[in-house]
This record gives structure tokens, sequence and C-alpha cells, in this order.
């Protein structure tokens, strides 16, 4: 944002405290888009709707914000000057699309607050008007989802895939994004520890000034999709500076307490979790597979055991919505009156 270097060691602090103890991510943004009608079997995935209806985008960001959350999650997650040159656009035409990606979210933070400061109410404090804290993370999704091969759950990209192939392939988009106007960088369905060592080394080497978090995949609770130890994952992820939290995303539920028992251990950086329902993905045909999914009630049930070992963040990924978002936020707040 032109303003220079954010001070990371207390970003997420202060948030926290701002909003609270925890904060609350948004939830499914592919899924939402598709509640929406929008059709996501593409190579873009979701980020075809920056393209094809920008309003739904949009729109998607105001139902999460309605639902209670204090930070949103930018269309960005599979859109790469790569995939969109991929689709004829010029390199140009790709990075306008990722810096709207940025915008959208921005200007539906503003319309939020502009709704609220009409309607007022829940935000007067004491005589004060009080916000919301609203932060905008942009996306950035990991070399597997470009791929568009569901190897995001794997994180098997094969020996020619090396640190300087995936620190090549995002330094554009993340020089683009950071200089959009988002407030963190959220990398995100991380597979594997080569992604997580590549970006610490972007944020470092290209001068981002602004925070990021680190989140990975997991198929057991105990390692990254890749098989690689979510310990090392997390330590990478720790070394960072500009790193402010670490986490689990797009990860079943009944897999999560075990994770952030595990990088507990190795960092003291807040905790982020955004699981997915538990159900699993079809790359093939892009669609989830309902099998072993937890309904909203299960998925919230499981939150005071997050809590307890250790996470301060919360949301959820694919296939959560609005309804997930709204039932964190209440278990959240209820939960923080009664302990004061
Ligand atoms: C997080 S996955 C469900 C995203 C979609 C995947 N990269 C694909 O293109 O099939
Ligand atoms: N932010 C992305 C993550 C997909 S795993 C989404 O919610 O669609
Ligand atoms: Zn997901």
């Amino acid at each position: 944002m032109g303003l220079g270097r954010v001070e990371t060691s207390t970003f997420m602090s202060d948030f926290l405290e701002k909003c609270g103890g925890y904060a609350v991510l948004d939830g499914g943004f592919a899924t939402e888009l598709e509640r929406h009608g929008a059709d996501l079997n593409d190579p873009l995935w979701s980020a075809k709707c920056l393209i094809s209806s920008p309003h739904l985008v949009r729109r998607v960001h105001l139902d999460y914000l309605d639902a209670g959350a204090n930070i949103i999650i930018t269309a960005s997650y599979q859109a790469t000057i790569q995939g969109f040159e991929a689709k004829g656009l010029s390199r140009e035409e790709g990075e306008v699309l990722l810096r709207r990606s940025v915008e959208i979210a921005r200007e539906a933070r503003e319309i939020y607050y502009d709704r609220c400061t009409k309607d007022s109410w829940d935000f007067v404090e004491a005589g004060n008007i009080s916000r919301r804290p609203i932060l905008i993370a942009a996306s950035v999704g990991s070399y597997g989802a470009y791929l568009a091969d569901g190897s995001e759950y794997s994180g098997k990209y094969g020996d020619s895939v090396t640190l300087e192939t995936l620190k090549d392939f995002h330094r554009s988009r993340v020089q683009i994004l950071a200089s959009a106007g988002a407030d963190l960088i959220a990398f995100e369905t991380t597979p594997n520890k080569l992604e997580a060592q590549a970006y610490a080394e972007l944020l470092e080497e290209e001068g981002i000034n602004i925070p990021a978090w680190f989140t990975f995949t997991s198929n057991d609770g105990i390692n990254a999709a890749s098989g690689d130890s979510i310990l090392e994952c997390a330590s990478i992820a720790d070394s960072c500076k500009q790193v402010v939290a670490v986490g689990i995303n797009c990860t079943p539920p009944r897999y999560i307490h075990s994770l952030i028992s595990h990088i507990r251990k190795v960092s003291s950086k807040p905790i982020v979790i955004y699981p997915n329902s538990g159900e699993t993905y079809d790359a093939v045909n892009k669609k989830w597979v309902k099998s072993s999914g937890v309904n909203d009630e299960d998925f919230v049930s499981y939150l005071d055991k997050w809590r307890e070992a250790g996470a301060s963040l919360f949301g959820g990924c694919c296939r959560t919505t609005p309804n997930t978002i709204r039932a964190i936020s209440r278990a959240l707040f209820d939960k923080s009156n009664t302990d004061t």
C-alpha cells in the first residue's frame, strides 16, 4: 500500500487483541461461488470468475462479512499469470486481474462498513462507534493448485520441480498481490516443505512489505500432504520473520487437533486453521464427493479442542459456507463472553 514495511512482530497479536482474542476467517470461497451458480469446471477454477463474474466475487466476500468474518481471502487462489496466459490473455491483462482480486475484496469491505455505519448498531460501544476489524488476505494457492489436477492434496510435483522452479513460478504473483493493497498474503493449501521454503525465500528476496501466513494440507494429521513432516513445514514458517501465523487449511476436521499440537511444538506464532468439510475432491470431474463430510454443528463442536490445543484464527475451507462461519463466530463470541 506504499506505506512501507509493516511491523510484523506485533501485527497478528495486535489484530487478535482488537478482535477479542480470536479471529474468524471466511469459509469456502469457491464453494460459495458455486452456490451462486458459478460453473468452476475450468483450469482457472474460482479465478475464472475474476473474468466472467466479478460481481459474484464481491457478493461472496459480502456473504462472509455478513456471517462475521474478520479476514476475507481474495479470489486469487488459482489466479496466475501463467494460467491466464494459457487462456489467451496477455501478461498485462493477467496482472490487472490479480490486482482486481484485491480491489474487489477491498470494495466489499467498504460496502460492508458503509452499511454498518448506516445501520449502526452492533458497532456502538460505550458511545463510540467501533468497527469490526477486517483484514484482506491475498490468496496464493500452491503450484499444485495451478496444475489443476488436485495435486495440492498430494504435493508430489516430481523431481523436475525444484526450489527455483517454485520461486520463479510464484515470484510475479506475489509481487503484484503485495503491491495491490492487501493486508497480508495467505499462502494456502501448501502440500510440501519445498514450497514453504520457496515462499520464505521469496518473501525475503523480494522485500515483500506485507506479512503472510503459511497453511498446509494434510491427509493423516501428522504430515503435510506430501508426507513431509508437519514439524519441518511449520519450522520453515516459524523461521520466516514475515510469517505472522502458521497453520492448516483444506484438511478434514478430524486431523486438525493433532496437527495443531504438532505445530505448537515448533512455533509460538499464532495458529490459523480453516479445515474443509471432510469430503474428498475428485480432481478429474472437479467435484467434491459427498462421503465423510461433517455438518456445521459437528464442525463447530471441534472448536473448543482446537482452541485448547492453541489455535486462535478459525474459518472454513472447501465445502464450508457462510452458515459454518456464522456458527463459528457465535461459538467464539459466546465463549469469550463467558470466559471474561
Ligand atoms: C482446493 S482444490 C478443490 C482447487 C481446485 C483444483 N486445483 C483443480 O483445479 O481441480
Ligand atoms: N481460498 C480458496 C482455497 C481453496 S483450497 C477457496 O476457499 O476457494
Ligand atoms: Zn479448500
